[in-house]
Formats: C-alpha cells, structure tokens, sequence
C-alpha cells in the first residue's frame, strides 16, 4: 500500500500483520499470526500469559526480528519508516527515566535528541494531565504518573499509531478512566491505537476491536461486539430452585434448553427471563435466584482460550 509520498510514513496507520512467526530456541513465540488493526478504532490484543503479545509488538517496532513474515504500518515495514517519531509512539514498558530528572527534562532530552521543537515536551505533558508534575523529579513520580510520562514520550513525535504494552498496569481506578478516555480520544482524531492488555472487562469498555492470540496464534479477531456475540450460548437465564426438576420439564416443554452448572442452578437458554419467572408462578415452583446473564468479553475470552497451555 503507498501513502502516495515519496518517503515512507505511517499513511493512513492501518496495521497489517502477515505470516509473522518468532521461532526462539525452544519455543515458537508467535506462530503465523495474521491480523489488521484499523485507523480510527482501539484495538485490544489480549491473549494468555505468554500468548506472544510482547513478542508480537517488538516485531512492529523491529526490536525483535521476526523468523518468518512481515508487519507493516502504514503498508511499510518499521525500519523503513522516515520519520518513525512522527509515526509511531509505542509504550512498551513502564516509562523509566533519569531518576534526578524531572519530567518535563526527560522529554525535552528526546525532543533534542530526536530533533523536535522544544515546545513539544510541554505540549506532551499537558496532553497527559503532567503540567503540574513538570517540574518534579522523576524519582518522586507515582506508577501511575510514569506511565502517563510514558504516554507523553510516544506522543512527542505526534504520531499516526500508537502501540501500549500493558498500559493500565498499576494504574487506579481513576488512573485506568483517565487512559480509557485518552485512548478513545486518539482513536476518535483518527488514529490507531493497539493496546495489548489482562484486563478484560477494562477491554470491554476501551476496545472497538480485539485480536485474541493463544499459544502465538490467532485464536479470534473483530468487533468486540460482534466476537461476543459469536459465541455460542449467547444470554442465558440463571435459575436456582429446590424443585430443579419440575421447571426443567416446564420450561422445556416451551423449547427452552436447560442444563445444570456444578452447583446444580439451572442455565436456561432459549426463553428470556420474565418468560422463565412466569412458568415457575404457574407452575408453583418456589426461586431462589432469577438472573440474565450476558456473555461479556472475559467469558468469551476464557472459552475461547481454554485449554490452551500458557506455559510453552
Ligand atoms: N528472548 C526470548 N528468548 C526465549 N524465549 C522468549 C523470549 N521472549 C519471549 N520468549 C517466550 O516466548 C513466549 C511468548 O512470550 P511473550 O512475552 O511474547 O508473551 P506475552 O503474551 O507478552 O506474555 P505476558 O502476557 O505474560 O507478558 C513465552 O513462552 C516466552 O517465554
């Protein structure tokens, strides 16, 4: 794909993975992963504990060199990128700096050292909530300002994509809503944000999209909707009830499907809820819960990911 410029940029930001395959000494990281992340949207990249997120990530931004494949941004490789600055900011791990430093000196040593206007270091700190902390030591920087000092380093180029390993670790509650609405806004501006992640209901409220890998490879991707919606039990009705028997034949005589979780509540799909709690009145059978449940991106990701050993 070409930008239609003479020099290699990021283009339109868009994400294309292809083939990428990392095979260490003993152990294949990522296995022929394929996948796109779009302009405009976040995209969470989830998978288990050493499912070759980082290692997939390093290949983007060329610290690791892939043994098979290729990833693009923009429809160019990361090395061939003029102005990778200017491109692509990438967090990859809790921001670390001169410890004496203070914030804002520590951007404006990579502002010099990249060749950006000096301004952009105030500009950064301010577009992450740090102008009161300018003029702080590092050292005296909370987990939480690190990472939004981290954030302000990849922005300083005012990139097209930017890519976060594990961005909301250690953060608060506060912390963690103030990079959710970060990250939406940058995704709203156009741009493309991959932010790879644990914590899945965080992802449910962040993510447009999610790529889900296992064992280094692509177990699913898509809107996270549409990935929810794709599996299969879909809303379930929980029921407990000493009379598990008579409302299973009631119900099932209505076309519902009933099966017993392992503590003996009834998962009912097929009628909804008001329908479940009517047939029980007609029927006197007496319930101790009646509850809707909707498949959520955690629960999807755990069917989804069962069985597939993290430790390889
Ligand atoms: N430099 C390396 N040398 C050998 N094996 C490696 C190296 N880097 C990663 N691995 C192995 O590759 C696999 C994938 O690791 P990776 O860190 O990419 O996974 P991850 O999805 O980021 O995991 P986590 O969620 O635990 O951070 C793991 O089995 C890991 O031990």
């Amino acid at each position: 794909m070409s930008d239609g410029q003479s020099s290699p940029s990021a283009g339109t930001g868009q994400i294309v993975v292809s083939g990428l395959t990392k095979q260490y000494r003993n152990v294949r990281a990522v296995d022929s992963l394929s996948f796109t992340v779009e302009p405009g949207r976040v995209t969470g990249f989830l998978g288990p504990n050493g499912a070759g997120k980082t290692t997939t990530l390093r290949m983007l931004l060329n610290l690791v060199t892939p043994t098979a494949g290729e990833a693009t941004i923009g429809g160019h490789r990361y090395v061939d990128l003029s102005d990778p600055l200017g491109s692509v900011g990438a967090v990859l791990e809790a921001s670390s700096a001169h410890k004496g430093r203070t914030g804002l000196n520590h951007l404006r040593v990579i502002c010099a050292a990249a060749g950006l206007p000096r301004q952009r270091a105030d500009e950064a700190l301010a577009l992450v909530g740090l102008t009161p902390a300018a003029r702080r030591k590092f050292k005296g920087y909370s987990l939480g300002m690190k990472q939004r000092l981290g954030i302000a380093a990849a922005m300083l180029g005012n990139p097209q994509v930017l890519i976060l390993d594990e961005p909301a670790n250690g953060l608060d509650p506060e912390g963690i809503r103030w990079m959710r609405g970060f990250l939406k806004g940058l995704a709203a501006e156009g741009r493309t944000v991959l932010v790879s992640s644990h914590l899945l209901s965080e992802m449910q409220l962040l993510a447009d999209d999610v790529v889900i890998i296992a064992a280094g490879r692509l177990v699913r991707q898509g809107p996270v909707d549409q990935v929810i919606a794709s599996m299969a039990h879909g809303v379930q009705v929980r029921v407990r009830t000493p009379q598990a028997e008579e409302l299973t034949a009631v119900l099932r005589d209505q076309a519902a499907t009933v099966t017993r979780d392992e503590h003996g509540a009834l998962l009912i799909t097929g009628v909804d809820a008001p329908t479940v709690g009517r047939a029980a009145l007609a029927a006197k059978v007496e319930l101790h819960e009646l509850t809707t449940e909707r498949p959520d991106l955690e629960g999807v990701f755990l069917e989804l990911t069962a069985g597939k050993a993290d430790i390889r």
